[in-house]
C-alpha cells in the first residue's frame, strides 16, 4: 500500500487535542522477576525506556522477551520487583486497566475482528476513553450522539495517519496482512498511550513492508511524540529504529545500550551464536530451559550479511 506523505497526514484537528504532545513520563521496570514454577522466565530486569524514544528489546528464542512484554501489561505478575510509568505502578495491574493508564499494546498474532470494518476495530481502542455505560449509547441521547462523532473524527484521523483511511468502511479481513498491521497499530493508538507496546511488529512481513514499518515507527515517535517498546527479531530493523536496546538471555539482562554498542557486546554475540553446551548448563538451574545454540539471529552484520564473530571463527 502507498503511504502517504507525512505532510498529507493529519494527526490534529482544532476540536481534538493531538495524541500526546507533552513528553511521556518514562518507563522504568525495577528488579521485574516472573517465575513459571521452577523456571525463572524473566529474571531481576531492569531498564528505563526514555521518554519519546523507541527502546527495543531482544533475545534469542524462549529469551523472556514476551514474558517481560506480558508483565508490563498485567497478563503476568511479578514475583519480585516494580512497574512504573511516571508516577503510577503498573505492576501487577489487571491487563484491562492497562490502557487506561497510558499503555497501547499491538499484538503479534492480530487480534482483529476480520468481519468488523477497519474504523469498528479502532474504535474500540477508544472504549477505555469513552464514558457512560451501553444503556446511554444505547438511548442515542444528544450529548452521546455528539461524543460519539468526536471519537470517530479521532479514530478516523489515526487511520488517516497510518494511511489506511482509504479502507476505513471496508471488512479488516479483506485487507493486506500489512495493512492489518496499521489496523492493529490504529486500534493500539486510539487510546491515546503514552507508550506505544509494539510485539513483533515485522513478523510475517516482506521486506517492502517491513522498511514501511520502520518509517511507520519513526513517525509515530517524531510526530506523536511518544514513547515505542518493541520486541522483534528482525535485527535490521532493530538497528535500524532503535534508540536503545536492551538484550535478554535466559531471562536475564545480558546488555542494556545503543544499538552500536550493543552490535559489539560480546556476551550478546555469544548469546545470539550460543555458547558450549557444558558452559550454558553451568550457567543455567536444571529447571531453566535451554535455547538451542544458533538459535537466534546474528546481532551484528555487516554489509555482506556477515557477523563478527562468524567472520573470526571463518578466519581461524
Ligand atoms: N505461561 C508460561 N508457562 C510456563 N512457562 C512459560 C510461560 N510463558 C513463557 N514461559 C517460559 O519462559 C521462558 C521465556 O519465554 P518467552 O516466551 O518470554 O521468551 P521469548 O524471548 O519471548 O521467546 P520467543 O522469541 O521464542 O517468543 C521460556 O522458557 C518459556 O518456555
Amino acid at each position: 500500500m502507498t503511504k502517504p506523505a507525512t505532510s498529507e497526514r493529519n494527526v490534529s484537528t482544532s476540536s481534538q487535542p493531538a495524541v500526546e504532545r507533552t513528553p511521556p513520563p518514562p518507563l522504568i521496570l525495577e528488579n521485574a522477576t516472573v517465575r513459571f514454577g521452577g523456571i525463572v522466565a524473566l529474571n531481576d530486569v531492569s531498564f528505563t525506556v526514555e521518554p519519546g524514544t523507541i527502546h527495543a528489546v531482544i533475545g534469542p528464542n524462549g529469551a523472556g522477551k514476551s514474558t517481560c512484554f506480558n508483565a508490563i501489561t498485567g497478563v503476568y505478575k511479578l514475583a519480585s520487583g516494580k512497574i512504573t510509568l511516571g508516577d503510577t505502578v503498573l505492576s501487577n495491574t489487571p491487563p484491562h486497566k492497562i490502557a487506561r493508564l497510558g499503555l497501547g499494546r499491538a499484538f503479534q498474532n492480530l487480534a482483529l475482528s476480520g468481519t468488523s470494518t477497519v474504523l469498528d476495530n479502532v474504535m474500540l481502542g477508544r472504549h477505555s476513553l469513552m464514558k457512560g455505560g451501553f444503556a446511554s449509547y444505547g438511548l442515542r441521547l444528544p450529548w452521546v450522539i455528539k461524543t460519539e462523532n468526536r471519537h470517530l473524527q479521532r479514530a478516523a484521523e489515526i487511520c488517516d495517519f497510518l494511511g489506511i483511511s482509504q479502507h476505513l468502511h471496508k471488512p479488516a479481513g479483506l485487507l493486506s496482512y500489512g495493512d492489518q498491521k496499521r489496523v492493529d497499530i490504529a486500534r493500539a493508538l486510539a487510546s491515546e498511550p503514552k507508550v506505544l507496546m509494539l510485539d513483533e511488529p515485522a513478523a510475517g512481513m516482506n521486506s517492502t513492508e517491513t522498511a514501511e514499518i520502520a518509517q511507520l515507527i519513526h513517525d509515530v515517535r517524531d510526530e506523536l511524540r511518544i514513547s515505542i517498546l518493541l520486541v522483534e527479531h528482525d535485527m535490521s530493523l532493530v538497528m535500524d529504529v532503535a534508540d536503545h536496546v536492551t538484550v535478554l538471555d535466559f531471562g536475564k539482562r545480558i546488555a542494556d545500550d545503543v544499538p552500536s554498542a550493543v552490535q559489539k557486546d560480546p556476551a550478546v554475540i555469544r548469546a545470539y551464536l550460543g555458547a558450549p553446551e557444558d558452559e550454558v548448563n553451568a550457567e543455567t538451574s536444571a529447571d531453566q530451559p535451554k535455547h538451542a545454540a544458533g538459535d537466534g539471529q546474528l546481532p551484528s552484520l555487516d554489509d555482506n550479511g556477515a557477523s563478527e564473530a562468524a567472520k573470526s571463527e571463518d578466519s581461524q
